[in-house]
């Protein structure tokens, strides 16, 4: 039974989170045989080649391959590689110890290796905005977004309804800046080992940095506005005081540095004199959810490489 009382920690589960379909929708796992390697190392000749090779020697066929490096001479390179091979969940241990002592630890990478077949599974935050987090869950339930939502979590009991119409577990956490810790401890309960991405989906609490410390897994927060314009709370309604021309919304990972973690992902919409506040905010609405779907996929798809306060997106 969930509570009102802003004080009390409830929990109102449909199930308790678990391996994956406990409640949540299981994203369809891919093929069996097809994995993606991103790696991360100082930029040197050769390293094309070394993972090209190593992968070629494995018996794996390589269709689809990005990279960058961030300068001509002595920056960081990023590259993004996926491939097929048959076998690959009984060679998978071997594959990458020997990827290991043959290619990364030559060139000095840092690498993860990701089989398709293994959907991230991810916890969505949120308050009383709904059109961000039923948009994920429509996405996902279309099969646009290769993952499983293990739960909902949000500081109030307004969406759990909908959020249950779609077979995904809801849990209600009051949370205020004068319950925070007792809060995200309860949270961290639900979360600590159960998720590989945690979404806030307009959530509207300042997160910690010792939650930040003790999920295990990136977050990924949607931003109404085109940042670093309007940090913080009601950035639509400091953007009609500026009389802005764009209204925007950016995804970014969330750090203890208030909106100001690495983008993902950003986009705006053109407005005019003649909107109010509540019109930004109704424009805004179909950027943010366009944003946040893209940012998820895309680190879904592990294309999303961080590079200090940056990404790199392959
Ligand atoms: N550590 C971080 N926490 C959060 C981030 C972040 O980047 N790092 N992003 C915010 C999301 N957000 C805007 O997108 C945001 C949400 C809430 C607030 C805020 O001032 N909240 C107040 C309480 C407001 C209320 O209770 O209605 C507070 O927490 O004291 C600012 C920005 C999510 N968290």
């Amino acid at each position: 039974m969930s509570s009102a009382t802003p004080t009390a920690l409830a929990v109102s589960p449909l199930t308790t989170p678990g391996p994956a379909g406990a409640g949540g929708r299981d994203a369809p796992a891919g093929p069996a045989d097809r994995a993606r390697l991103l790696v991360t190392c100082r930029d040197q000749p050769g390293i094309v080649g070394a993972v090209g090779t190593f992968l070629a020697r494995a018996g794996a066929n390589v269709h689809s391959l990005a990279q960058h490096s961030t300068a001509p001479e002595g920056g960081t390179f990023f590259q993004r590689t996926e491939f097929r091979l048959p076998g690959l969940a009984a060679a998978r241990a071997q594959l990458e110890a020997d990827f290991t002592e043959q290619v990364a630890r030559p060139y000095g990478m840092d690498f993860t290796l990701h089989e398709e077949r293994h959907p991230k599974r991810v916890a969505v935050l949120v308050s009383k905005t709904d059109h961000c987090v039923l948009d994920l869950l429509w996405r996902n339930r279309r099969g646009e977004l290769p993952m499983t939502v293990a739960m909902v979590i949000s500081n109030h009991p307004d969406l759990a309804d909908d959020v249950r119409s779609f077979g995904v577990p809801f849990f209600h956490v009051p949370a205020t800046r004068d319950n925070r810790e007792q809060a995200e401890e309860r949270m961290l309960e639900l979360l600590r080992g159960n998720v590989d991405l945690v979404v806030l989906a307009r959530y509207m609490q300042i997160i910690t940095p010792a939650f930040l410390d003790g999920v295990g897994c990136p977050l990924i927060n949607i931003h109404h506005s085109f940042l670093p314009a309007f940090i913080g709370a009601a950035p639509y309604a400091k953007a009609k005081g500026r009389g802005v021309k764009l209204v925007g919304a950016t995804a970014h990972y969330v750090t203890a540095d208030l909106d100001e973690g690495p983008i993902i992902e950003q986009d705006v919409v053109r407005v005019g004199h003649q909107h109010t506040a509540a019109d930004l905010a109704r424009l805004g609405a179909d950027v943010e959810r366009a944003v946040l779907s893209r940012a998820v996929r895309w680190h879904l798809e592990d294309r999303v490489a961080r590079h200090g306060n940056t990404t790199v997106v392959l």
